[in-house]
């Protein structure tokens, strides 16, 4: 098969790769992270600094879904295979596009519901002629590369009534297949986090290793978690799992025969009611490492004990060897959600470096002996609300990072953004609990940040001059691709790459051509210097993009393909205008480029989305409409805004779907796209208040079209 492992030396002429520790043949990306050290990085050198310019389109595939793209495809022998939302694989010809096959896992969209941020899918894992893939609803598949036949199913989910989805890719180790889960984040029971493993021929179960521990009083399935057990504090709420889902960065070395792999946030969010009471909570947002055969930990470090503010330790790791304190380490780094760079040895987990890469307020610093951050008062929103950098959505999150052993640098897409966290169930709002956030809500003080409006459901919050202060001239919410040198520690060049709005932009690809390329939420793919970060190239593909691009070359011909689409957790708010998917379809396709290329054909654009139609005629009183906007709040806000949104925009309904609002929402009439009936969570009583609600917002949104003499929507 085309998997062989080249030697160091005969990868593009003298390129020095020994910083790699796992080098793949070129024109392959027989991997999700492009080799097994998740590097992002190609050998290939056709496309590069000098001819950057003239990249073009060579092929589109419409994937026929329109949610969140995040998988990087792998090409095997001229055969693309990925995987898009729900699971779902595809295998293209690799120089045309041509679909050889789709695998479709075919699972129940009501488990839709489980999963926090979109039924997204981070990626697939190639062996021997196998394609592996986990599903949305936590089932792992083993497929026949050649025609996508189903070999193997096993099922990862130990308890079918906890709110288990299965979003991450899966990493494959010398004889098994690895896959996490998520959940963290959901519920009032949340879930309880591990990785299991499974025999790569048959898919017989082999090991399990949790994350946290059990119940109170239940028996410890492993000896790690007794230990973890007394990190917890003594009050623990035993309605909640304790969270510490595994739904990324999975990584497997080889040489070490240890998977590594981070750990969600704990849950609920906030479990003391000050900071003095604060404990570890072994093992959330920690790395972990275990040993691939039996499952057993080699080493752990916490990143964030006692974390309150989602700080999922999940992120994609690289391998790579460096220099640290005067000796080459076979080293893993991280850049975490809580926007501190990570270095540990590989063997020994050993910390050997914790710098910020991006403005943080939680932690002054990391100390280096004893591997503790240094908390602030900043962050404690145990009694009022606090502006928190980084957001719950990580000063870098799932978007893949990519290290060049060309430039020796690594290449972030981070956020550089807050959110105003506040302890919803003692700041004085209506509201004590949202579906997926707990007892907290973290408000990222974007361009529509209005505390006036919020005040009534989440109490009194800091206004946007106070917000402000801290960093006087620098806009509250940016993403920025910064280039990182690990050995150095620091930023060596960086691009801001969206301003005002949450923009949600891509992963990164380097090269040996010493280019960078990475694409935005404004639908724009740029290619960049390595070294210097200048601008070579854009292209305006009409996508918005956040996955990783990757490259391959076929016949002599080099070329770059990326997976287009919105969603991810940008599934709970309206799309911003910044957005490709603002303004045109969010169609999910897979873009392909090559040098003297054409243009990116376009996506239909979306039709009038901002018209009101007529709302039919309802009654409500006050207190209805006030009390179905706290229940939409509540329970439908987690996928449902309002404005042009992955999910239906409810403030502008069709008649039709009015006409059936109750049976939506009550009995699932459209629970075949998803949307799972709530009926556990919401009386009917609730359900006439939020339609009142819902009915109330088109009505005013409509009158204001009428008075601006604008014609309704069809
Ligand atoms: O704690 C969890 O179980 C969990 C799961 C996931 C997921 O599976 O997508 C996300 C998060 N947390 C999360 O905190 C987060 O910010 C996030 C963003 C995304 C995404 O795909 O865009 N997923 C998730
Ligand atoms: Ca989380």
């Amino acid at each position: 098969s085309g998997l062989a492992l080249v030697s160091t030396a005969s990868i593009a002429g003298g390129l020095d790769t020994s910083s790699v520790p796992y080098p793949v043949a070129a024109e392959q990306w027989p991997f999700s992270g492009g080799d097994q050290a998740g590097t992002y990085f190609s050998a290939l050198t056709d496309i590069n600094d000098s001819n950057a310019g003239q990249l073009g389109f060579a092929w589109a595939f419409d994937m026929g879904t329109d949610r969140g793209q995040e998988a990087t495809p792998l090409v095997i022998d001229g055969v693309m295979y990925t995987s898009g939302v729900w699971g779902i694989v595809y295998a293209l010809e690799a120089t045309t596009g041509k679909l050889l096959w789709q695998f479709d896992p075919g699972i129940d969209p009501m488990s839709a519901r489980n999963a926090c941020c979109d039924t997204v899918n981070r990626g697939i894992a190639y062996r021997d002629g196998m394609v592996f893939v986990a599903s949305e609803d936590g089932k792992l598949h083993a497929l026949d590369a050649r025609t996508g036949a189903e070999k193997w199913q096993a099922d990862t989910i130990i308890n079918r009534k906890e709110v288990y989805a299965s979003t991450g890719g899966v990493i494959l180790t010398k004889d098994a297949v690895v896959i996490g889960n998520s959940g963290a984040d959901l519920g009032d029971g949340s879930s309880r986090g591990y990785i299991s493993a499974w025999d790569l021929k048959t898919g017989k179960f082999k090991w399990r290793f949790f994350t946290v521990p059990p119940a109170p009083n239940q028996p410890y399935e492993h000896p790690e978690l007794e230990m973890a057990a007394k990190s917890w504090g003594p009050n623990r709420d035993g309605r909640y799992q304790n969270g510490g889902a595994v739904w990324d960065g999975l990584s497997y070395d080889p040489e070490t025969d240890q998977i590594v792999f981070g750990t969600a946030n704990a849950s609920p969010y906030l479990r003391v009611k000050n900071a003095a009471e604060r404990h570890d909570d072994l093992f959330n947002a920690s790395i972990i490492a275990v040993n691939a055969q039996n499952g057993r930990m080699n080493w752990y470090y916490q990143e964030t004990p006692g974390d309150s503010w989602d700080y999922d330790a999940v992120q994609k790791f690289i391998f790579a060897n460096l220099p640290f304190e005067g000796q080459k380490h076979r080293v893993v780094m991280q850049a975490s959600k809580n926007g501190f760079y990570y270095t540990l040895d590989l063997k020994t987990g050993k910390l050997l470096g914790a710098d910020a890469y991006s403005y943080v307020n939680w932690a002054k610093g990391v100390d280096l002996k004893t591997g503790r951050p240094q908390f602030t008062e900043t962050a404690d929103y145990t009694l009022k609300p606090k502006n928190v950098y980084p957001s719950w959505a990580g000063a870098h999150t799932w978007n893949p990072m990519s290290f060049s052993p060309q430039s020796g640098l690594v290449y972030i897409p981070s956020l550089d953004v807050p959110n105003v966290i506040l302890n919803m169930a003692d700041n004085g709002g209506k509201l004590k609990h949202i579906e997926g956030f707990f007892n907290a809500d973290g408000i990222i003080p974007d361009e529509t940040y209005d505390p006036a409006a919020m005040k009534r459901l989440f109490g009194p919050m800091p206004d946007k001059a106070e917000l402000q202060k801290e960093r006087p001239g620098t806009k509250l919410v940016r993403e920025i691709l910064k280039a990182w040198d690990p050995v150095n520690h620091k930023i060596v060049w960086q691009q801001v790459t969206s301003e005002g709005n949450r923009g949600y932009d891509g992963g990164v690809l380097s090269t040996a051509g010493n280019v960078v390329v990475q694409g935005r939420g404004d639908g724009t793919l740029w290619v960049y210097n390595a070294k210097t970060g200048a601008p070579l190239k854009t292209i305006q593909t009409g996508s918005h993009i956040m996955a990783a691009p990757m490259t391959y070359k076929i016949n002599g011909v080099q070329y770059v393909a990326v997976q287009v689409g919105y969603g991810g957790s940008g599934i709970s708010f309206p799309i911003p205008p910044s957005s490709a998917a603002y303004r045109n379809m969010n169609t999910n396709r897979i873009l392909v480029f090559k040098l003297g290329g054409g243009e990116v054909p376009q996506p239909e654009k979306r039709v009038a989305p901002f018209d009101y139609p007529a709302p039919p005629p309802f009654k409500a009183t006050q207190a209805q409409l006030l009390h179905g906007e706290e229940k939409f709040t509540e329970y439908c806000s987690r996928c449902h805004g309002f404005g042009p949104g992955v999910t239906p925009d409810l403030s502008r309904l069709p008649p039709e779907v009015h006409a059936m609002f109750k049976d939506i929402v009550l009995k699932g009439a459209l629970a075949s796209l998803g949307m799972a009936p709530l009926n556990d969570l919401v009386s009917e009583k609730d359900v006439e208040d939020i339609h009142a609600y819902l009915l109330d917002t088109e009505r005013q949104g409509y009158e204001a079209q009428v008075k601006a003499g604008k014609k309704p929507a069809k």
